[in-house]
């Protein structure tokens, strides 16, 4: 189990995003006061957005000092309407001033084999320059499907069975994946790389979202079936940020 599992309840999406945004930039803070930088991995979907933008209306002036990854990215354009990059760009990236080498975006363009490799070999580059054995994202922001997959680690994904077995084989950290169930291509981080934050926090907000939840957050959950259910093994510090509906099922 994470060391520091809590579970953060706020009443609405948008509460969840308030309280979620001070305690993004604390660690930020403490990442820069002990190591000069800070490295954070943006989540996809749509609830980011709403901590985005309270984070770009936050008072932080260290935006220069942080590097900024994404967890996940579609097999699409960068300005593709389903781009995390884009929904990253539009709601925090184009309102605070994180130097361009400092955003480390999935080359799509590429290709899913390509941009993968390069991401991978990007993050390569992070652990050597940290002197561990895998890259450390000082805050790896996460989401869940309502079906329980995180970053783009979908259920009966074949990376889980890193996951399932704890076993720390030699995977890459960054891939692409083709997942089924949407007929289409992800990139995403591996559970090695999701392993090796030193914080994690997950944003679940919704109604839909409620039974996967329960799932994961209860008594023994599969990996395989739950990949969400992984987080519980990161050696850093998790934090659950949810709202009622997505906690107990109904509206807050
Ligand atoms: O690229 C993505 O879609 C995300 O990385 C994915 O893991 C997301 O966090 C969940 O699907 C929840 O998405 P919502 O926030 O849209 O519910």
């Amino acid at each position: 189990m994470a060391r520091g599992a809590l579970i953060r309840l706020a009443s609405t999406p948008e509460s969840v995003a308030a309280a979620a945004a001070s305690e993004v930039l604390a660690v930020l803070e403490a990442a820069m006061a002990w190591r000069g930088e800070a490295h954070l991995a943006l989540s996809g979907g749509r609830t980011p957005a709403a901590l985005h933008r309270v984070l770009a209306s936050l008072p932080f002036d260290g935006w220069s000092h942080v590097h900024v990854w994404f967890g996940d990215e579609r097999m699409v354009a960068p300005a593709h309407a389903d781009s995390n990059y884009r929904m990253a760009r539009e709601t925090l990236l184009s309102a605070v001033p994180v130097p361009e080498p400092q955003v480390h975006r999935w080359e799509t363009e590429l290709g899913p084999g390509e941009a993968a490799s390069r991401y991978d070999a990007a993050l390569r580059d992070l652990a050597t320059r940290q002197e561990r054995s895998a890259p450390a994202f000082d805050l790896l922001l996460l989401g869940m499907g309502a079906d329980a997959h995180t970053a783009s680690l979908f259920p009966g994904s074949p990376l889980l069975a890193d996951a399932a077995d704890g076993v720390d084989r030699a995977a890459p950290f960054a891939t692409a994946v083709e997942v089924p169930t949407l007929n289409t291509w992800r990139l995403t981080v591996t559970p090695a790389t999701i392993r090796a934050a030193r914080t994690v926090f997950v944003l679940v907000v919704g109604g839909d979202k409620h039974a996967a939840l329960r799932r994961v957050l209860g008594a023994s959950p599969d990996p395989l079936e739950a990949p969400a259910t992984l987080l519980h093994d990161v050696p850093g510090d998790l934090a659950w940020y949810v709202d009622r509906a997505a906690l107990f099922g109904k509206p807050g």
